[in-house]
C-alpha cells in the first residue's frame, strides 16, 4: 500500500535551500507522484549551476523520502526551464550545413548507450509528440533522456518541450544543448534564424546531421531520441548511414492511409538494416471528457494488427485527448502530468528500459 502523495510533499517540503527559504516555499517541486512504493518528482532549477549547488538538498529529500513506511525508490529529476527568448539571442556562431567529413561506417555517439529514431510515413500522426512525452517518461522513470529534433521541415520540438532558448557554442566546434523538463534537447530549429527556411538537399544535410550528432555535448544519457521529418528522405538515409542506431520506433494512427506510409517507412528502415523496435498507435481512442463515452475516430486496434502481420513488437497505444494538444502547444508535455495519456507513455517507457533499450 503506497503513502498519500500530501504525506511525500510534506515530508520534504521544509527543506531548506542554498540562498535561503524552502523546497516548498520556493515553489520548486513539480509533478510529485506516487505509484506503489516508488516517489517521483521534478525539481525545477534555473540552470546547471543551481543544479549543482542543489545536489544536497536532493540528496536530503531523497534520504526523508525513503525513510517513510512503504516507500523503497525515490527518483528526483533537476531540469531548468528555458532559457532567455530566441528573439533576444542569435543562433550559436557556427556554420551548420557543410559537406560531410568522411567516415567509416555508422558511428555511436560517445557516453549515449542507445540512439533509437522515432519515425512516421505520414506527417501529422504525432511523431513529434510522441517522441516529447516519451522523453519526459523516460525521465520520470529516472533514465537521463536526450532529444535530437531532426525534422528539417518543421522542427517542433523546441515548442512542445517549451524550450526557447539558444544552445551555445562559445568555441565555434561543440553545442551545448538546452535542458527543459529533465530531458538534453537539441534542435535544428534552435540553429535556424526565426522563419528562416531549411533548404539542404542531399549531401549538406548529411553534413548538418553529423554535425548535431557528432558535435553536441550530449554527455552521459541512457537514450538519445531522434525526432524524423515524416517520410522517408534524406534525413532518415543520413542517420541510418552516420550513427550507430539502437533501432527505430514507428508512429502510426489506426486509419488506413497512415498505416499504408507507415509500410514503406518501415521498408526503408529494413534495407537501411535499421533493426525496427516496434510500433505505437497514437490517436487510438477518444474518452468524451463529459460523457465518458469511448471512441474510435479513426479505428482502432490497426496498428496492432499491422504489428502482427509485419511480425514485430506491438508497444502499445495513446489515446487522443484535447489535454495533448494544449499541453504540446504550452510547452508542457502532458507526460509530466497525471491520468489516461501520462499512464500509457510510463507503460511505453517500462518497457523500453524493460527491453534494455533506455
Ligand atoms: N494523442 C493525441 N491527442 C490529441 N492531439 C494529439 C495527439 N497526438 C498528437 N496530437 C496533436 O496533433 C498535432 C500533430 O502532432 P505532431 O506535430 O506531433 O505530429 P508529427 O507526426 O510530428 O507531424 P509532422 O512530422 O508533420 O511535424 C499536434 O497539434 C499535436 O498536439
Amino acid at each position: 500500500m503506497g503513502i498519500e502523495r500530501e504525506v511525500a510533499v510534506r515530508s520534504i517540503e521544509g527543506i531548506e535551500i542554498p540562498g535561503g527559504g524552502t523546497l516548498g516555499g520556493a515553489d520548486l517541486l513539480r509533478a510529485l507522484t506516487v505509484d506503489g512504493d516508488t516517489v517521483r518528482f521534478v525539481l525545477e532549477v534555473r540552470d546547471a549551476d543551481q543544479a549543482r549547488a542543489f545536489a544536497p538538498v536532493e540528496a536530503e529529500a531523497r534520504r526523508r523520502l525513503l525513510a517513510l513506511p512503504g516507500v523503497a525508490n525515490v527518483s528526483i529529476v533537476m531540469t531548468a526551464p528555458a532559457g532567455k527568448p530566441a528573439a533576444q539571442t542569435p543562433p550559436p556562431q557556427m556554420k551548420l550545413g557543410r559537406h560531410p567529413t568522411p567516415q567509416a561506417g555508422p558511428q555511436p555517439i560517445p557516453g549515449v548507450k542507445n540512439i533509437i529514431a522515432i519515425g512516421s510515413g505520414k506527417g501529422g500522426v504525432g511523431k513529434s509528440t510522441v517522441t516529447s512525452n516519451l522523453a519526459v517518461a523516460l525521465a520520470r522513470a529516472g533514465r537521463r533522456v536526450g532529444i535530437l529534433d531532426a525534422d528539417i521541415h518543421g522542427p517542433s520540438q523546441p515548442r512542445m518541450m517549451g524550450a526557447s532558448g539558444r544552445p551555445a557554442s562559445p568555441d565555434g566546434q561543440r553545442i551545448e544543448p538546452l535542458q527543459a523538463h529533465g530531458v538534453t534537447l537539441m534542435s535544428i530549429g534552435f540553429m535556424l534564424n526565426e522563419g528562416e527556411a531549411v533548404i539542404w538537399r542531399g549531401p549538406m544535410l548529411m553534413g548538418a546531421m553529423q554535425q548535431l550528432l557528432g558535435q553536441v555535448n550530449w554527455g552521459e544519457l541512457d537514450v538519445l531520441l531522434i525526432d524524423l521529418p515524416p517520410g522517408t528522405g534524406d534525413v532518415q538515409l543520413s542517420l541510418c548511414q552516420k550513427a550507430a542506431l539502437t533501432g527505430a520506433l514507428i508512429v502510426s494512427t489506426p486509419q488506413d492511409v497512415a498505416l499504408l506510409d507507415a509500410r514503406r517507412a518501415i521498408d526503408m528502415f529494413r534495407k537501411l538494416k535499421t533493426p525496427i523496435l516496434g510500433l505505437v498507435e497514437n490517436m487510438s481512442s477518444y474518452v468524451c471528457p463529459n460523457c465518458g463515452h469511448e471512441a474510435h475516430l479513426f479505428g482502432h486496434g490497426g496498428v496492432a494488427a499491422e504489428a502482427r502481420d509485419l511480425d514485430l513488437p506491438f508497444l502499445g497505444e495513446i489515446p487522443l485527448e484535447l489535454e495533448v494538444r494544449l499541453a504540446g502547444d504550452a510547452g508542457r508535455p502532458v507526460a509530466l502530468g497525471e491520468g489516461a495519456v501520462a499512464d500509457a507513455y510510463a507503460r511505453l517507457a517500462d518497457r523500453l528500459i524493460k527491453g534494455g533499450l533506455a
